[in-house]
């Protein structure tokens, strides 16, 4: 069954925080953002898995360069999955995934900017990444005509095991599970909500029915 992450694009430890101890219950892995981490440091993810040593703690780190360090300090201060760009060389995402071997833990490549996302999930796969994160970053959703549609066909095609992030919700996450995907990530429509645990569980409900 696919796994439902929360992508946590809050500015604070406190604030990710309280909204991870509200929505664990119904999420599987819990995504500290890039702005968080930067706002914040890696001290954010510590926090996190301390406070939830039972969930897969997901550092969005970004990584463009230095796959090995980042991922080695991302790691040690307790994640268990970390984000490469998919854009970069390749020798950037092999490196972090030696350094999630030596740990015991997993790499994500992120496809944000990638011209050719089925193409290149292929390739990325063959390294031994965990999954391919098929995104569209929040200003790529603001863009007019953009539609979480094209992330979910290009699931489907690339038949390697992908995640799908930008604008899943209640409406799109069914979409997205019968596609096959391996993990569905939702941000604003948790932390944007009146009651994101609400949402989450909504959310969850939805992956399982
Ligand atoms: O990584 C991100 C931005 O770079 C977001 O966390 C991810 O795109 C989730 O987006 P949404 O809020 O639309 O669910």
């Amino acid at each position: 069954m696919a796994k439902l992450q929360v992508a946590i694009d809050l500015l604070t430890t406190e604030a990710a925080l309280e909204l991870a101890a509200k929505v664990a219950p119904y999420v599987d892995i819990i995504e500290l953002g890039t702005p968080l981490i930067k706002a914040e440091g890696l001290k954010v993810v510590t926090a996190m898995k301390n406070a939830h040593p039972d969930k897969l703690v997901f550092a969005d780190m970004k990584t463009a360069d230095t796959g090995a360090l980042e991922a080695e300090i991302a790691f040690k201060a307790g994640a268990d999955l970390v984000t490469v760009m998919g854009t970069v060389d390749d020798a950037t995402i092999k490196g972090a995934v030696e350094a999630a071997k030596k740990h015991g833990k997993q790499v994500v490549v992120d496809t944000i900017g990638v011209k050719d996302r089925v193409k290149r999930a292929k390739e990325v796969t063959a390294f031994g990444v965990a999954f391919v994160e098929l995104h569209a970053g929040l200003d790529e959703q603001a863009l007019p005509g953009y539609s979480v549609a094209t992330l979910i066909n290009e699931g489907r095609e690339a038949q390697v095991p992908f995640s799908v992030a930008g604008g899943v919700n209640l409406q799109t996450i069914k979409d997205v599970v019968a596609a096959g995907a391996t993990v569905a990530v939702a941000g604003g429509a948790i932390y944007g909500a009146e009651d994101p645990a609400e949402a989450a569980k909504a959310l969850k409900e939805a992956i399982e029915a």
